[in-house]
């Protein structure tokens, strides 16, 4: 798939190609081709990495976020009440996304719930680390940082609860890590610092667009005596394969 793009760009063929002359694009298969910077490298397997850090986590998202709501059906009429507001007052643009917090919330909260992994921001030590604790890392160690601080009851009180307004009682009260996008070392589901989650915010409006369409557009229910599990899968922390929707087109939409 990717050979017929490099050939119409002229990677790998800098010889025959005049410097300066060869068209810029803005894309991964472009930057990854100027970090190479002429070295190997694995073009398909790097898109595929690409493609599962960015699709993969956002549709486990929306899934469970989905389920979630569904699971607190009193939470339906709410949210499709803020929605259908933020839509009125300032359509399907950034303003109306941001002004569905309570939906920004109950996101938020399932994240918390469920970040997608045991254990985050994964590191290999590349040399002796010495922590201020005076604690070595030896090189070659593989590190991580455990998510269990986002189920902890001193940050989190009831912490294994789901409650969609917890995060939008903490904007409120001036809590500026509260929203979806922004992370803090409380709340690592979109890692923190230096390699912080780039896409964080296009991921956030994207799980947000898709939750208000489906409410608005359909009746959503989980069969009567279904719960859904969350499996763990080494590290991995996902939706229930098994789950199932029952979903109606609303009357009022076409
Ligand atoms: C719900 C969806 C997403 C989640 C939970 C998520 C989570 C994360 C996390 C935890 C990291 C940091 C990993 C680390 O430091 O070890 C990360 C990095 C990254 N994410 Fe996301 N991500 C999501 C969506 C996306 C999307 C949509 C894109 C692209 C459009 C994206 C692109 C990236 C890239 C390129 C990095 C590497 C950044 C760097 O190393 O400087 N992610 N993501």
């Amino acid at each position: 798939m990717l050979q017929p793009i490099f050939d119409r760009r002229g990677y790998g063929q800098s010889q025959s190609i005049e410097p300066g002359k060869m068209e810029k694009f803005e894309d991964t298969i472009q930057w990854l081709e100027e970090t190479a910077a002429g070295r190997p490298y694995d073009a398909a397997a790097s898109q595929i990495g690409f493609a599962i850090s960015a699709m993969h986590t956002t549709s486990e998202l929306l899934k469970q976020s989905l389920l979630d709501i569904c699971m607190h059906p009193d939470l339906i009429p709410v949210l499709r009440d803020e929605a259908n507001k933020a839509i009125e007052e300032s359509g399907w643009t950034t303003a109306g996304v941001f002004k569905m917090q309570l939906l920004d919330s109950a996101v938020k909260e399932t994240q918390r719930l469920k970040p997608g992994l045991l254990v985050n921001l994964e590191r290999k030590a590349l040399r002796d680390v010495i922590l201020p604790n005076g604690l070595t890392i030896p090189r070659g160690t593989n590190v991580a940082v455990d998510s269990s601080m986002m189920w902890d009851p001193a940050i989190y009180p009831d912490p294994s609860s789901y409650d969609a307004y917890r995060f939008l009682r903490l904007r409120k009260s001036g809590n500026t890590a509260a929203a979806l996008a922004s992370t803090s070392p409380e709340h690592i589901a979109f890692g923190i610092g230096k390699s912080i989650c780039p896409g964080r915010f296009f991921a956030s409006n994207e799980v947000k667009i898709a939750l208000a369409k489906i409410l608005l557009t359909y009746d959503v229910r989980i069969p009567e005596g279904v719960t859904p599990k969350i499996v763990e899968m080494g590290f991995e922390m996902l939706c229930d394969p098994d789950a199932k929707l029952e979903v109606r087109m609303r009357k009022d939409e076409k």
